[in-house]
């Protein structure tokens, strides 16, 4: 332990002994060093109702250092080194096992912002690598606690300490709990001192500090911080410069020593790296003051040179769901309307464009109390102040009607009632009761939203599940735009202030820097979810969002905007474009899911085992004899690829899980039902494994391996017999051998004979998923003595009763393979397009592709030996070759 007290305890908020008097005085004279006091007047409040945001907080003495370094760029311009630009992304958090807590808050925080993480448990894991192939994997490195960074062993420091100098990169380090007797020490070897166990209050931030993006930089929270465990920094280096700093919260000693002013000590402190060539910024606490939260944010930027960086554009949209839904009480009357016109004048001028968007089921007009039903007529009176959005007619579940015909019959309901109210329904945006049919898919409502009302956009927090809230997502599917649906911490139940659960207190501390607050810093786009009830009696709903637009505009320079529905659904996708593909999950996996999930459809319509290819190596051979099983069932045929679905693959995965499952119609797969699918071109689709492993988490995959260089012979040849021009007109060699200037046709046929044969690159993203749920099959064993490795295979399923292929499979001479027995001892071959015979390979074909794949084959020797996977016999016999 490297951290040692050097000053008498100021223990500032037990006493008032003189000695303490006189090291505050000291601490003063130091802090002058870096410091003037600040002005006490005119210092905001925070943390109140009313949030106000004052700037006449008075400036700093803090100028900007003539040689302050300026914020990191990483613009590669030579004066550090590169950091990569597929993994830049990356913060290393080095974790302290003992407060998991914080540990866990900082990854939060990161993650909601997107940012790539990789954490490390510092106490139990090596230090990761931190450079690969020249290139700098981090961006910026946070220590959750300083006692972490400066108690590193020597050799670990440097090698942190000289990759941050090396790739301008910088480090974040939170002081943790201060240890007993110690209230102040230096830090490590710096020349810094940081003092703890203290309680501050009115935290002002140094607006010359370069870091700030998000927070306001003249703001001052006054009152007391949370927590009676502060630590503040000093040093008089001009390296250190402050960014926030605050005031100790006892004012006694000022009466005794009028000249001592209640000065302020840095509480998060900038290293400008003039020190050691390292730019760090410490944190006094951790997050249970809010502000650090954005703070912290901030720095992040900062220290990563802006790749770490949101943009402070904001689009919120408030959906009022359920409009006309709600028992008589707790329905909105016409003063609760009126109030909700003059909320949403007052919003759109803090929030351009702002609009309440209503969601109506017609059904429910005009089923409350007299006054509430003047209500309803009051909203329709002001209709074309709104937008507007249809539900279901009665609020019934997508997927708990029985005919899709029913659905659309209700649909054109709610429609005729709009058109009868004059309610204006131009938005393009629907939202279905319950999040129900919008994820898990349920096809009939898309298309019936499609034909009714020509919708674009809806929005769910199902996708792909509720919680964790900040992993929620968007898709898009069958034309319709599905963004991720945000909650503000009001329900249908959420009426009165009194019944809030948990208080209004809390519902202000999610309003004032927390999770509602963080909400919209977190996500760029945010379509928050409320309802009829928030906006009648206490009006829960305009103040919340009153209040919330208020604060964000008083600490932060968030712009926040309204867009309508269907422009909301666009800027969403076009901030995060690769979300517009959907991953299906396994409905069957999430409760929640299964709820909403039509009982027409059921867990056991999947399979259980993917023989995954590569083509051209045995699989339809694999697939025949599975399916000899008694128990073992493959899917029926596709119309357009047969046997095979080739769905996580291709262009089909974009019909959806239900188009998928519907080959799959055994109805039961328990015990005594094995489903199974094959599709060889899934091996080498690089978005397969992801897919399917979305899907079928527990399945079990098998792949089968041949020599890539006979794999490649053999696609030549069914490419030959297929007439495709290239193969009729080429040598296999002129194939394989091909050159960028060749035509389009002989690249495109290259490629297919070439690159599934990489078998280390295409299996290493299948063993990602799959390392103990997959079998490797010899492809050659599986023409010459497949006998035993269907022995091989049921093992690997566990598959029960095991049969032995001795009395299924036959060798047939004529075709050179094994055939299926049939009766009286007559044999079932596969098909002309299997086992075909053709010339051996020319002996340079031969020569240029084992050249060709040495280097992979070597690549996929270690990569099965190292996950104990089946080596084949023909990749010992390659690799053991000299080259
Ligand atoms: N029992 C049996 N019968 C016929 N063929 C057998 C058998 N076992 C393995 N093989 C080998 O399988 C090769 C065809 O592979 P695939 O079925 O995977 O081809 S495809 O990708 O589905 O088109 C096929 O390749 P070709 O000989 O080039 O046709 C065979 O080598």
């Amino acid at each position: 332990m490297r951290l040692f007290r050097v000053t008498a305890p100021p223990r500032i908020r037990r006493g008032l002994l003189f000695t303490i008097v006189m090291s505050l005085i000291s601490l003063w004279l130091l802090m002058q060093h870096m410091s003037s006091p600040t002005d006490e007047k005119n210092v905001p409040s925070h943390g109140s109702d009313v949030v106000k945001h004052e700037t006449s907080v008075k400036e700093t003495t803090y100028t900007q250092n003539k040689n302050m370094r300026q914020p990191l760029t990483h613009d590669n311009s030579g004066k550090t080194q590169p950091i990569a630009a597929d993994s830049a992304a990356l913060v290393i958090v080095l974790e302290d096992e003992k407060q998991k807590d914080f540990g866990t808050q900082i990854l939060v925080a990161l993650d909601a912002n997107r940012f790539r993480i990789k954490s490390v448990k510092f106490e139990s894991q090596e230090l990761p690598p931190l450079v690969k192939s020249g290139e700098g994997l981090f961006s910026v490195i946070i220590f959750q606690n300083l006692l972490t960074y400066i108690n590193l062993k020597e050799t670990d420091r440097a090698h942190i300490d000289n990759y941050c100098r090396n790739y301008g990169v910088g480090i974040i380090a939170f002081a943790g709990p201060s240890l007993d007797h110690e209230y102040s020490s230096q830090v490590g070897n710096f020349p810094m001192v940081m003092d703890q166990k203290l309680i501050l209050k009115d935290l002002s931030l140094n607006k010359n500090s370069p870091v700030f993006h998000i927070t306001k930089s003249e703001v001052t929270l006054k009152g007391i911080l949370p927590g009676e465990d502060w630590t503040v920094f000093r040093s008089n280096h001009s390296t250190y410069q402050p960014i926030a700093q605050a005031k100790t919260s006892t004012q006694d000693m000022i009466n005794i020593v009028p000249s001592v002013k209640p000065f302020l000590h840095a509480t998060i402190l900038q290293d400008l790296g003039h020190y050691d060539g390292i730019q760090r910024i410490f944190f006094g606490s951790n997050f249970s003051l809010w502000i650090h939260y954005i703070l912290f944010l901030d720095c992040v930027r900062y220290l990563s040179g802006q790749r770490l960086s949101v943009d402070l554009k904001r689009y919120i949209l408030v959906d009022v769901d359920d409009i006309f839904v709600g028992s008589p009480g707790i329905r909105m009357k016409p003063d609760d309307v009126e109030a909700m016109v003059v909320e949403q004048t007052i919003l759109s001028e803090l929030v351009p464009g702002f609009r309440f968007n209503l969601g109506f089921s017609g059904k429910f007009f005009q089923r409350g109390t007299k006054e509430e039903n003047e209500g309803d007529e009051r909203l329709l009176k002001h209709a074309d102040k709104f937008w507007w959005f249809p539900h279901m007619w009665n609020h019934m579940q997508p997927h708990k009607y029985n005919s899709s015909s029913k659905m659309i019959q209700d649909m054109k309901r709610n429609k005729q009632f709009a058109q009868d109210k004059w309610i204006p329904v131009k938005q393009g945006y629907a939202v279905a009761p319950h999040h129900s049919g919008v994820y898990p898919v349920h096809e009939e409502l898309y298309s019936a939203w499609k034909s009714v009302w020509q919708i674009e956009a809806t929005s769910t927090e199902e996708y792909p599940h509720l919680r964790p809230a900040r992993s929620r997502r968007g898709f898009t599917h069958k034309g319709i735009m599905v963004v991720p649906r945000e909650t503000c911490g009001l329900f249908t139940h959420t009426n009165f202030f009194r019944e809030y659960p948990g208080g209004k207190m809390r519902l202000d501390h999610s309003i004032n820097g927390g999770e509602l607050f963080r909400t919209v810093i977190n996500k760029p786009v945010s379509i928050f979810m409320t309802h009829l009830s928030n906006y009648g009696n206490d009006r829960l709903g305009l103040y919340t969002f009153d209040k919330l637009v208020r604060f964000v505009q008083a600490w932060t320079n968030i712009q926040l905007t309204t867009l309508p529905p269907v422009e909301t659904a666009r800027k969403y996708f076009e901030i995060f474009p690769a979300e517009k593909d959907p991953l299906w999950r396994n409905p069957c996996e999430d409760k929640r899911h299964l709820e909403i999930w039509s009982a027409k459809k059921n867990c056991h319509q999947l399979p259980q085992l993917i023989v995954v290819g590569p083509q051209k190596t045995g699989t339809t051979a694999l697939y025949t004899f599975l399916a000899l099983h008694p128990y073992i069932k493959s899917n029926v045929p596709s119309e357009k690829t047969f046997e095979e679905l080739q769905f996580f693959s291709g262009p089909s995965y974009n019909n959806g899980l239900d188009w998928y499952m519907k080959y799959f119609p055994a109805g039961k797969n328990s015990s005594d039902q094995y489903l199974f699918e094959k599709s060889a071109t899934y091996f080498d689709s690089p978005l397969a494994p992801t897919r399917v492993h979305a899907l079928l988490p527990k399945a079990k995959i098998i792949a089968i391996l041949t020599h890539p260089a006979n794999r490649s012979y053999s696609w030549y040849q069914h490419m030959k017999v297929h007439n495709d021009k290239a193969a009729i007109n080429h040598s296999f060699y002129d194939v394989i051998t091909a050159g960028s200037q060749s035509d389009r046709s002989v690249k495109s046929l290259q490629k297919r004979c070439l690159e599934p044969g990489k078998y280390a690159t295409h299996l290493s993203r299948w063993l990602k998923y799959y390392s103990k749920q997959i079998l490797i099959i010899d492809g050659d064993q599986l023409r010459e003595d497949p006998v035993t490795v269907m022995g091989k295979v049921q093992r690997f399923l566990g598959i029960r009763p095991r049969l032995d292929y001795k009395h299924f499979l036959k060798y047939d001479s004529r075709k050179g393979f094994y055939c299926i027995v049939k009766h009286k001892g007559k044999s079932e071959c596969l098909g002309k397009s299997k086992g075909r015979v053709y010339p051996p390979m020319e002996p340079t074909a031969v020569e240029y592709l084992n050249l060709y794949y040495r280097q992979h084959n070597l690549q996929l020797h270690g990569l099965l030996e190292s996950y104990g996977l089946t080596v084949p016999e023909w990749l010992i016999r390659d690799v053991s070759q000299k080259p």
